[in-house]
């Protein structure tokens, strides 16, 4: 039976970007079927050819490194549709234009999901059908368990896939090799010697016409709901049995359910957003006044927040979770920094405690110890440890389509942790709705909100 892929939202960011390279990866290395079709759905008024026009564009500029003869072939099994997809008449005419057992994938604005899916379930869905939902898996945890409930009357648990790309991440995989292949980290994992965890995932990149999306989410709901808590459950779960779809999504549910909002939001977060200024030489406007922003909604581009896991291994060790648009610096990395050693045999000053610092971009992993120094024998040396990690084959969205497509659930959000992340997001957003914590302003290019 082919697989046909319907994509909902065909003309975005997320599928110009990421998702067509990527189909166009699996379909050079022969994962899809020469049969399978791409159908896109979107409001612009297109035909195929001006959505092949628009796609050839996008893979020119993010699977460059692909010979135009594979672009060629992914652009042959493109069709367009002009569509609304909270609309059943026109999700029934997607679903009849494609063979096969289509996957549904919702590469939507958040908050569309509900709408669409309750049109879908109206539709009803052919045997087989899959549907995939982008994060963030709804727009607050009521909406969450609705979204849930939509899915489960229409497909079994292992039909439904929430994606969370960032999971299919080289180095968060490596994660669960360095924890749990290695004899020497797991011992000492825990609050006895980790003195606190740092997640970050700093960007550089503004709004980038993403308004529709972006300026009702805000780098709360867009990044740290769902991205940097799904880094927190990986670094801080118990070892999973195996690392399949029965133990990998329940272990991190389990640690998911530990984690502590902040107890006093306005010492444990920070809110921001970006002015005018400059990054990488380019210019960007004050985040107000970029194409389609409503300075009323008081959108955060900058979110941190201080959590705790209330269990045996972690009580009293804070992870802190940051990210913001438009920043000096690009910076994605998990930072464990260790106590400090209980005596120190040497004279002079206490040299700074270990720090293993996995970084997602480039993908690599480096342990910060202090050494013998090279001159006086007793002096200490910090010295860095590093394994730079050669690319995978696939980019995660690459990776994540081949397990979808291979019906495998492993790197699937569970239905128990997206609802889970919202429990421990909503008090912050709660707080900030009401002006409990200020909107900081940081200038485009800066290191962030001041302090
Ligand atoms: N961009 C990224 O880097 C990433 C995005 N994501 C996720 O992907 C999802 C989409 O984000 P992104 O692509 O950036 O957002 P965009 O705003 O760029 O794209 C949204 C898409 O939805 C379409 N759309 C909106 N309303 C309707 C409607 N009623 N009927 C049909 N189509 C509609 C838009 O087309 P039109 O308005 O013309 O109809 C457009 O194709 C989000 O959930 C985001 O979290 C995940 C990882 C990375
Ligand atoms: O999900 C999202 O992720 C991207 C960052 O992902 P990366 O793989 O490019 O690092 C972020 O820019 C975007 O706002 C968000 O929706």
């Amino acid at each position: 039976m082919t697989r046909s892929f319907v994509v909902l939202g065909g003309t975005g960011d997320l599928t110009g970007r990421l998702l067509l390279p990527s189909l166009a990866r699996l379909y050079d290395s022969g994962v899809l079927p020469e049969g399978s079709q791409l159908l896109a759905v979107a409001r612009e008024e297109w035909d195929d050819d001006a959505y092949r026009g628009w796609a050839r564009d996008r893979l020119v500029a993010h699977a460059g490194d692909l010979p135009a003869d594979s672009h060629d072939r992914l652009l042959g099994r493109l069709r367009y549709l002009q569509g609304d997809v909270t609309d059943a008449t026109d999700l029934r005419a997607a679903l009849a234009g494609v063979d096969g057992e289509p996957v549904v994938y919702l590469a939507l604005p958040h908050t569309l999901f509900r709408p669409t899916l309750t049109a879908l379930a109206e539709v009803g869905l052919p045997e087989g059908a899959r549907v995939v939902v982008e994060k963030p898996f709804g727009t607050d945890r009521a909406d969450a368990r609705a979204l849930n409930e939509l899915l489960h009357r229409s497909l079994p648990e292992e039909a439904v896939f929430r994606v969370d790309h960032f999971l299919a991440k080289q180095t968060v995989l490596n994660v669960l090799g360095l924890r749990f292949a290695n004899r020497v980290f797991e011992p000492i994992w825990n609050a006895t010697h980790v003195e606190r965890v740092d997640i970050v995932a700093d960007e550089t990149l503004g709004l980038e016409g993403r308004a529709g999306y972006y300026d009702r989410a805000g780098a709360l709901r867009d990044m740290l709901q769902n991205h940097l808590l799904q880094l927190l459950a990986i670094v801080a779960m118990e070892p999973p049995l195996a690392v399949d779809a029965s133990s990998l999504p329940a272990r991190k549910a389990d640690v998911l359910r530990a984690v502590r909002p902040p107890a006093d939001v306005r010492t444990g977060s920070v809110r921001g957003r970006y002015t005018a200024g400059t990054v990488d030489g380019r210019s960007l406007p004050d985040y107000v006044d970029e194409d389609g922003v409503d300075p009323a909604r008081g959108t955060e581009t900058y979110a941190e927040l201080t959590l705790t896991v209330e269990n045996w291994r972690w009580a009293g060790v804070p992870f802190r979770l940051r990210t913001g648009k438009a920043l000096g610096a690009g910076r994605q990395e998990i930072v464990v920094r260790f106590r400090p050693v209980p005596h120190l045999p040497f004279l002079g000053a206490a040299p700074e405690p270990d720090v293993l610092r996995l970084s997602l971009s480039p993908d690599a992993i480096a342990l910060e110890v202090n050494l013998n120094g090279a001159g006086d024998p007793f002096d200490l040396e910090r010295q860095v440890l590093t394994a730079r990690m050669a690319p995978h084959d696939l980019p995660a969205y690459g990776l994540l389509l081949r397990e979808l497509l291979e019906g495998d659930t492993t790197l699937s959000i569970s239905d128990v942790e997206a609802e889970e992340s919202w429990r421990i997001v909503e008090p912050v957003l709660a707080a900030w709705a009401a002006g409990e914590v200020p909107l900081q302003e940081y200038p485009a290019g800066s290191a962030g909100p001041a302090g």
